[in-house]
């Protein structure tokens, strides 16, 4: 019954799977950006602190939240229909271990961005250029999974 639902969903639950994969991206990468310049060229306690932290809490609350969710549940509706994924094979489990470190990773800049709002980052400019390639590897890794599917 559900199983019908899902095989002729199938096509749309892959759309705005995709489609909530880009809103999620967008933020992972745009983020930790945002992080650089509030550490390296934005004095603590000033207008432009404030303005940072407006811009960091919208980013994960209006988009990065909602399209991680929507990301996981459209991901979890193709996981559930039939003949899409078989745990026999090795892409699956890339693919599970790297959308978990993405998870990680999101709510890792959540974190940081609440060092951020209570004025005790510690972090360096280095570090979130550094943290920055994280979803960029994690990406690579996920499409070659899901299209070559080895
Ligand atoms: C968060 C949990 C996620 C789950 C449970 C999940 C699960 C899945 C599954 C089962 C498929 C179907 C594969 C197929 O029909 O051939 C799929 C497709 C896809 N996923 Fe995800 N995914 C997740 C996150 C992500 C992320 C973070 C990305 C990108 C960075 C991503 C990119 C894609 C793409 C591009 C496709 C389409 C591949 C194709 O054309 O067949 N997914 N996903």
């Amino acid at each position: 019954m559900i199983q019908d639902f899902l095989s002729s969903f199938y096509p749309w639950t892959k759309s705005l799977h995709v489609i909530s994969v880009i809103a999620w991206m967008a933020g992972l990468f745009y983020l930790p950006r945002l992080y650089v310049y509030h550490v390296e060229q934005v004095e603590q306690g000033g207008k432009t602190d404030e303005m940072f932290q407006v811009m960091e809490r919208r980013l994960l609350r209006a988009i990065m939240n909602p399209a991680m969710i929507a990301t996981w549940v459209f991901g979890l509706m193709l996981v559930f229909t039939p003949g899409v994924v078989y745990w026999g094979d090795v892409w699956p489990w890339t693919k599970a271990a790297s959308v978990l470190a993405m998870t990680w990773f999101h709510h890792w800049l959540g974190y940081r961005r609440k060092d951020f709002e209570k004025g005790t980052n510690t972090r360096a400019g280095r570090t979130y250029r550094m943290m920055n390639e994280l979803p960029t590897l994690l990406m690579i890794v996920i499409v070659i999974s899901v299209i070559v599917r080895f």
